[in-house]
């Protein structure tokens, strides 16, 4: 027997007798595991095309409403500390220069400067333009805006505000006034010139309330569920003009405005949203400055935040190849998680007006 015959003959054997085709199943998978890899690193390849550019803060403008206090007056000092020039806007003048005296503290040059203007962000559009433009006059154009103004309460529906008999809604229409015009008028007085310039950050500050309704809050989170309609069609409309939008969705924060809110909040929504814990107002800014300045959509905080965003991200802008994948990774994994917390809040509405009937029973009983 020649030695090729010998080779030939190893080789049918190996075919045949073998059972290589075993492996068969183990081929295929590489296989399509290598394209998998080729397309997100092709992904990846083009994502600086989809990603903005970052926006470089030193130097630039950066308009906070509700900057006199609590997680406005925490951006405004995030701001500061990298460069930028700031206006702060509210309504309380001496909080505003009390602000303005913290703001100062994170300087790290001294041309930088903080204006205060006093201004109710909800009430008439003329105003809130004039001070924008003064604003404009003094420190140039707006390289940022942050819609930080606004209040919540939280109650039952039917027991909140019914005292008011001449508009017993009073406190639907002020939180939406607030909440939702209040970011309106700042953005469309300041639109203009960013789209002239092709180039500006607008940044709404909405809430995990924002992203699911949740027991006490019928007044404020459609107010800002409202914000989330205004954000996904201004981005697409300024999207060409270089134009970035960022939607903050803050969990409870530790501020003014949350002691506030504490005070009446009814138990069930409390414990409802000890879920995703109180942050401090520095952390939330953080999140919320880099997030803007990356021109991300989305910004979100902790662990939570990170799940609510990815499972309710719908047809809002994706602004990053890593943002996208996740979404499409996570989002049967999250909804599976979020069913667990669906049920756990249920139980605990439940337990509450159990417990509520019984108390009732009871002083009746005595
Ligand atoms: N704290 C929290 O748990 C969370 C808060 N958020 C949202 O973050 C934003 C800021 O909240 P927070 O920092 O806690 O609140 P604060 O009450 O600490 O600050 C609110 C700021 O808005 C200003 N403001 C209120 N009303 C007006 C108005 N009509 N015109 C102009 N400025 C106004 C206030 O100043 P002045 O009263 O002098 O006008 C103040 O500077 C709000 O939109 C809130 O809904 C979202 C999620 C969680
Ligand atoms: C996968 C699914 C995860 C689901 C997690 C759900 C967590 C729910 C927590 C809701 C917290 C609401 C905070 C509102 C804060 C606010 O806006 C007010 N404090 C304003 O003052």
């Amino acid at each position: 027997m020649s030695s090729e015959e010998g080779l030939s003959s190893t080789i049918t054997e190996w075919l045949f007798v073998s059972s290589w085709w075993l492996l068969l199943p183990f081929i295929m998978l590489l296989v399509v595991a290598a394209f998998i890899v080729a397309f997100v690193l092709l992904l990846y390849m083009i994502s600086p095309l989809i990603s903005p550019k970052p926006l470089k803060l030193n130097g630039a403008h950066v308009v906070v409403t509700g900057g006199s206090s609590g997680i406005g007056k925490s951006i405004a000092m995030e701001c500061y500390r990298q460069g930028a020039f700031i206006t702060l806007v509210a309504r309380d003048e001496e909080k505003l220069l009390r602000a303005k005296k913290d703001v100062e503290k994170f300087a790290i040059n001294d041309k930088q400067v903080v204006l205060c203007v006093s201004v109710d962000v909800s009430s008439d559009y003329t105003q809130v333009e004039n001070v924008i433009k003064q604003a404009q006059e003094k420190l140039g154009p707006v390289d940022m805006l942050v819609n930080c103004a606004g209040t919540a309460l939280a109650g039952k529906f039917e027991e909140m505000e019914v005292e008011d008999i001449h508009c017993p809604f009073h406190l639907f229409s002020e939180l939406m006034e607030l909440n939702y015009l209040g970011s309106v008028y700042p953005s469309r007085a300041v639109i203009t010139t960013m789209k002239e310039r092709r180039m500006g950050r607008i940044v709404f500050v909405s809430s995990q309330a924002g992203q699911i309704g949740l027991f006490g809050y019928t007044a404020y989170s459609p107010s800002k569920f409202a914000l989330r309609g205004l954000a996904e069609a201004l981005q697409m409309e300024m999207k060409p003009y270089n134009i970035y939008v960022t939607l903050a969705f803050p969990p409870d924060t530790d501020t003014p405005l949350l002691a506030e809110e504490n005070k009446s909040k009814p138990l069930e929504t409390k414990l409802i949203s000890e879920t995703s814990g109180v942050w401090q107002p520095d952390q939330v800014a953080k999140i919320l400055v880099k997030d803007a300045v990356q021109g991300n959509f989305s910004s979100s905080v902790g662990p939570d935040g990170y799940m609510l965003s990815a499972l309710t991200c719908g047809m809002s802008p994706v602004t990053s190849i890593t943002e996208g994948l996740q979404q499409i990774v996570t989002m049967g994994l999250f909804r599976t998680i979020a069913l667990f917390y669906l049920g756990s809040f249920d139980s605990i509405v439940r337990r509450c007006m159990i417990q509520r009937e019984q108390s009732k029973a009871a002083d009746k009983n005595e």
